[in-house]
Parts: C-alpha cells; sequence; structure tokens
C-alpha cells in the first residue's frame, strides 16, 4: 500500500515551524538548508511540488528578541510581518543555490472557500507549477485576524492540496508520526505505520501541540486528514528530522504514518 508513494508526482509538502527553527524562532539554518536540498532533489526528479511553510511568526519572535510566543493580534500580526519576509529571504538563498525559482504566496481563509478567489489562486498556482517554480505558502497572518483565519497550516495545506487536486500531502512534524496517543505524555504510546481509514482517527488521541513554536499538534492533522480522505488524497506524517527523510520516504521506505486513502472512503 505504502509503496503507492513511489508513483506519486504531485506532492504539497507541508514544513512545521519546528522543523527550521529553533525553540528561540530564530530560523535553524542546518535544518532549512537540509530539507531545502531534499525539495530542490525531488523538484530535479520531475515530481511537482508546493511547499506550505509555517515559521512567520516564531521566526519574528526571534527577530524582534520576544521571549514567549506573542498573544495580542497586533503583536501577532507585527511579529508574522517581520519574521515571513525573513523566511522567503532564507528560502530564496538556498533554493538559488539549485537555480530554483521560488513564489511567496500568501493565502487567506477566503481563497480557500469563496469560489472566484478559490479559481484564481487555482490558476495562479497550476501556472507556477507549470513553470518549474516551487511556490511557498503560508497564510497571510498580518491581515488575517482570528475570525476570519484557516488559524494553521496542517488545515491550509489540506485545502491547498484539494484545491488543485495534488496528490499526497507530506507533513514533516517533529514527531516520528502518528502515535496511539500523544508519546511526548505517555512512554508507552505505540507508533501507528499505517491508517487505511478514516474512521480509524476516532480511536486514536489526538492532543495539542507541546512545543513552543508549533500550532494544533496531532488535532489540527487530523482535521487534515478528514478533509482529504473525502477526496481520495494520501497524506503522509514524518519527522523532518530524520536523515533524508524525503527521499526515504518517496522510496516507499516504512517511515512516519502513510494515512492511505486513495482506494477508501
Ligand atoms: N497521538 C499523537 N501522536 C503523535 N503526536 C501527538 C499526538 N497527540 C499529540 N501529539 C503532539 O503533536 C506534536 C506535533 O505537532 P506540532 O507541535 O504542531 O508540531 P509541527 O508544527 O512540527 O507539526 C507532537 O510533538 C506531539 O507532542
Ligand atoms: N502561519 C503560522 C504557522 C501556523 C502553524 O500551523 O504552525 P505549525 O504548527 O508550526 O505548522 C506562521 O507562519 O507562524
Amino acid at each position: 500500500m505504502r509503496q503507492e508513494i513511489i508513483t506519486q508526482n504531485k506532492l504539497v509538502i507541508k514544513i512545521g515551524s519546528s522543523s527550521i527553527t529553533h525553540e528561540n524562532g530564530l530560523i535553524d539554518l542546518w535544518k532549512m538548508e537540509s530539507l531545502v536540498r531534499q525539495i530542490a532533489n525531488i523538484h530535479n526528479s520531475g515530481k511537482k511540488i508546493i511547499v506550505v511553510s509555517s515559521g512567520a511568526i516564531p521566526a519574528g519572535m526571534g527577530k524582534m528578541h520576544l521571549s514567549e510566543r506573542p498573544k495580542t493580534i497586533p503583536e501577532k500580526q507585527a511579529a508574522a510581518a517581520v519574521g515571513q519576509s525573513t523566511l522567503m529571504h532564507m528560502y530564496e538563498k538556498f533554493f538559488s543555490e539549485y537555480s530554483i525559482t521560488v513564489a511567496q504566496v500568501l493565502l487567506t481563509k477566503e481563497d480557500m472557500y469563496e469560489e472566484t478567489r478559490r479559481e484564481h489562486c487555482t490558476n495562479a498556482l497550476n501556472t507556477l507549477t507549470e513553470r518549474n517554480i516551487i511556490p511557498i505558502i503560508n497564510e497571510n497572518d498580518v491581515v488575517a485576524i482570528d475570525e476570519i483565519k484557516v488559524g494553521d497550516n496542517d488545515t491550509l495545506s489540506a485545502e491547498v492540496c484539494k484545491m488543485i487536486s495534488f496528490e499526497c500531502l507530506i507533513i514533516l512534524s517533529d514527531i516520528n508520526g502518528v502515535y496511539d496517543k500523544d508519546p511526548r505524555q505517555n512512554a508507552n504510546a505505540i507508533q501507528i505505520s499505517e491508517i487505511n481509514n478514516v474512521k480509524e482517527l476516532d480511536s486514536i488521541d489526538a492532543g495539542d501541540s507541546n512545543s513552543s513554536v508549533g500550532t494544533g499538534g496531532m488535532i489540527t492533522k487530523f482535521n487534515a486528514a478528514r478533509l482529504l480522505a473525502p477526496s481520495k488524497i494520501n497524506m503522509l506524517i514524518v519527522n523532518s528530522q530524520v536523515d533524508h527523510i524525503l527521499d526515504r520516504s518517496l522510496d516507499g521506505e516504512d517511515l512516519g504514518t502513510f494515512f492511505h486513502f486513495s482506494n477508501s472512503y
């Protein structure tokens, strides 16, 4: 079942904040460089890639020397504004080493759910990928206040994957995959290799994030899975810190948790 990923050529890769930042929010250059190199290599192999990257608020937090994640809306907006440009600057720098052009795409909830805007957005993303440019998407946190926010990039990346009919969403996280309960709270938690039906999610204890930079934990990853299942789109959650994680996952190695939805639902 897992082998199906080998033949999938249209991938959305979602990068969680912890996969590219230090706990203090500043960009972790080794982590980002390693992920960019792997993504560039997959891109060179001919697959279509869209990146959804978190990290603007932590990066802004780091650059503004804030000791903790901002709580008020204006502070979050300010941190996102500072951090987003830092994030893109670093992606530009690393991808340009492999002669790959990237494009910043900032989305709001209306772009996902309002028909005309959704269509415009789909056209823009298709044009970029057809021209071999890698779109790097984030929520537009500077203008999206709580009531009009998607709120987390697990959900956003699933919506993007559906919108452009890509085949698989790969979520790069700080954990090896899904466990039957949060392994950071339960030492005896057992990892799950494959989920074949969305109903299986109901019996798993999905908790919130435990890190200073993450949003939503496993709760929002399960939301993403529930969005993808009816469209028969697969999903994979893997630990971004495992050596050569993307290459190995795309070779069909049994890493992380594979949500095999293409034949189910
Ligand atoms: N059942 C579960 N299996 C695995 N991780 C879980 C589970 N429930 C909660 N979590 C938490 O979800 C976290 C990953 O989500 P998050 O903190 O948002 O990080 P990221 O932004 O890197 O995806 C894990 O570090 C873990 O603490
Ligand atoms: N849009 C926010 C990211 C929100 C989010 O979902 O974060 P994460 O749980 O680290 O993927 C930012 O750029 O900081």
